[in-house]
């Protein structure tokens, strides 16, 4: 890519148009003094603008630059979108000069277009910071991490009326994956109220908000009084829900207590320990499947997806499908490979299945809890008696638009 010479060129220029002619001066490096600590130095190459921000070198593709251009008939800021022709741009585009004065550089392309651009927006959006960044920083936990942070619970009155008690809760979901609401009404509306202070509710074939016993009205044996193991759920829709809220609005009986584990915690451990076993099974796309033909419901959903989603650019994982009641056939796996991924698969449930990662509550009467279902596995112990829960789902984009509104990174 360094086809040119690495020349260092001139001190520190302000108020100084360049001549960065690129025919003339293809590795001439500038330098601009930005803010008091951070300098920027850049060079026009061949088919990029590289800049040296902080000490950090980043490349921005010409075409990449013109798309990008912020002018106001390339951008509208009222509404951040996009208004320039991307079609139309020369893919071989290059600016025929470029100046650079405090925090600004000005690009000018063929034909006289100007696109303008500061160092920071141009450090912020680079794939090098991109690379190097977390998009949601988390804390990972096993039960005793959990119990000594002592997370606060949200309430009620507060969590309804008060912004920064509901930005507070949303910066407890984002770092752990769970977070809960108390002295909740003990009603599917209150419950509904209080997911709509949230977000919007998701409707899926359960119903908007969903109020279940052990009555077997569904063909899922959610629907019964036996014990469930850690898993996510809707593994079977191609983007599972993003959250699961659950109040256990009744209960007359034993038994019951709600199981919770760091889906995430585990999966960090086995990418410790065993790298191979990660990559495979966030190479692999299985699929999940929920079959329902009963007196009034007849579904018929279908999931695609690796266990682990993990972004490409940075290795980060962002969504865990693990439902062995719902997992569907495998047939996504050339034999050869089958045998490894059930290794892969059972170092994982080995991890997740580990006591001291395993969180058992008993969600009384008034406590709500919203689970990350991308992250945080939910299972329940058996139970007796008459056991009321409600709830709903929610989509992950519009809690993470909420959090993001409140200025957290999510
Ligand atoms: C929560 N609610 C009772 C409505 C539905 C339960 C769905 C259970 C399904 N096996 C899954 O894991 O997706
Ligand atoms: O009954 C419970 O506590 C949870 C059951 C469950 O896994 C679900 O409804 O998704
Ligand atoms: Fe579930």
């Amino acid at each position: 890519m360094f086809c040119t010479l690495h020349r260092l060129v001139r001190p520190a220029l302000r108020r100084q148009l360049l001549p960065a002619t690129l025919d003339s001066h293809p590795s001439s490096r500038h330098t601009v003094q930005v803010r008091a600590k951070t300098s920027a130095s850049f060079r026009l190459l061949e088919d990029c603008l590289e800049l040296n921000y902080d000490g950090k070198p980043m490349h921005f593709n010409y075409v990449w630059l013109r798309d990008h251009c912020r002018s106001a008939s390339s951008y509208d800021p009222a509404t951040h979108q996009r208004s320039v022709d991307t079609g139309s741009i020369d893919l071989s585009i290059r600016p025929d000069s470029a100046a650079a004065e405090d925090d600004l550089i000005t690009l000018t392309w063929p034909g006289g277009h100007q696109s303008q651009f500061s160092f920071s927006w141009l450090a912020e959006n680079s794939y090098e910071e991109k690379k190097r960044a977390t998009v949601q920083p988390r804390i990972l936990w096993n039960a005793d991490v959990y119990k000594n942070a002592n997370v606060p619970s949200a309430k009620w009155d507060r969590f309804m009326s008060c912004d920064s008690e509901l930005k507070s809760f949303l910066q407890n979901y984002l770092l752990y994956g769970i977070a809960f609401v108390d002295d909740v009404p003990t009603t599917v509306e209150a419950t509904e109220s209080v997911t709509q202070r949230v977000s919007v509710i998701r409707e899926t074939t359960y119903g908007r908000m969903w109020n279940f016993t052990s009555d077997f009205s569904r063909g899922d044996s959610a629907y019964s009084q036996l014990a469930l193991d850690r898993h996510t759920d809707t593994s079977y829709f191609q983007e599972p829900c993003g959250i699961q809220v659950f109040h256990c609005l009744k209960h007359e009986g034993t038994g019951g207590r709600t199981l919770l584990v760091d889906g995430f915690y585990a999966a960090e451990k086995l990418r410790q320990r065993s790298p191979e076993d990660f990559e495979l099974l966030a190479r692999v796309p299985i699929s999940h499947e929920y079959i329902e033909n009963t007196e009034g419901h007849r579904n018929h959903m279908k999931g695609i997806g690796p266990v682990l989603s993990i972004y490409p650019w940075n290795n980060e994982l962002y969504l865990m499908r693990y439902n062995n009641y719902d997992r569907s056939v495998i047939n996504s796996i050339p034999h050869g490979t089958v045998r490894r991924w059930y290794e892969a698969h059972r170092e994982l449930t080995a991890e997740l299945r580990r006591p001291e990662n395993e969180l058992w509550i008993k969600l009384s009467p008034g406590r709500v809890i919203f689970i990350d279902n991308w992250r945080v596995l939910h299972g329940r112990e058996s139970f007796t008696g008459l056991r009321q829960m409600c709830g709903c789902y929610l989509t992950r984009d519009d809690i993470l638009s909420a959090a993001r509104c409140f200025d957290l990174q999510a």
